[in-house]
């Protein structure tokens, strides 16, 4: 069975390769079926948008489809960026202006847990349906460590290990991420589903 990973963001699309790897089924990328499709993501949750992006991709190409939507939650900041981490700060920052900027939020605040957030939803041609989140708590850095993994990375820190998501291997980031926590959930639920 053909699966379409309904994202442009190339850091997912890797993690979700390594974490469906064992699956029998096989991954294609939007690019791959000829579709290009801006998804407008309006939802106020993570589920919404996440199952907005499954069901529009589901939609164009005719395949089953699966979304992510994710972010970055941090406490003192009432849970911001959230469902608008992508945005956050507007369209014309890149990932580095955005951890900057969530930095420079940040400065002279002692509290600093927060934690990322992962949805993803998957939707079949015949309109079925299956979810799975999963979540990972840490703590915001002082300053940017790292060069690996991508988006919030090289901020988020992992207090058990003293590093955060950008120092440790694409391995160790899947073991204990959101995305790895709501993917191997998901994962049980294709299999069964599939049957
Ligand atoms: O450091 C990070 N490590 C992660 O593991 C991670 N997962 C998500 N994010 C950030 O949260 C937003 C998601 O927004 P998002 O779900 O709309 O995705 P996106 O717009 O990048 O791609 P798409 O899937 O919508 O096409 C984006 O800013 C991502 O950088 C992460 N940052
Ligand atoms: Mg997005």
């Amino acid at each position: 069975m053909k699966f379409v990973l309904a994202t442009k963001n190339q850091g997912k699309v890797k993690e979700m390769l390594a974490l469906l790897g064992d699956l029998d089924i096989e991954m294609v990328l939007p690019s791959d079926v000829g579709v290009d499709l801006d998804v407008e993501e309006t939802g106020e949750t993570f589920a919404e948008n996440a199952l907005l992006k499954a069901k529009a991709l589901c939609e164009a190409t005719g395949l089953t489809s699966i979304g992510d939507d994710s972010g970055l939650c941090v406490d003192a900041l009432n849970g911001a960026p959230g469902v608008y981490s992508a945005r956050y700060g507007g369209e014309e920052l890149d990932d580095a202006g955005r951890y900057r900027l969530l930095l420079s939020s940040m400065r002279g605040q002692t509290t600093r847990q927060a934690h990322f957030q992962c949805q993803i939803a998957c939707a079949f041609p015949n309109g079925d349906v299956l979810t799975a989140e999963g979540r990972c708590e840490g703590a915001i850095a002082f300053a940017p460590m790292g060069t690996d993994g991508f988006g919030y990375d090289p901020v988020f820190l992992i207090p058990e290990l003293g590093k955060t998501f950008a120092q440790i291997s694409s391995e160790e980031k899947n073991k204990r991420s959101h995305r790895g926590k709501a993917l191997v959930t998901f994962a049980q639920k294709v299999k069964a589903y599939l049957g």
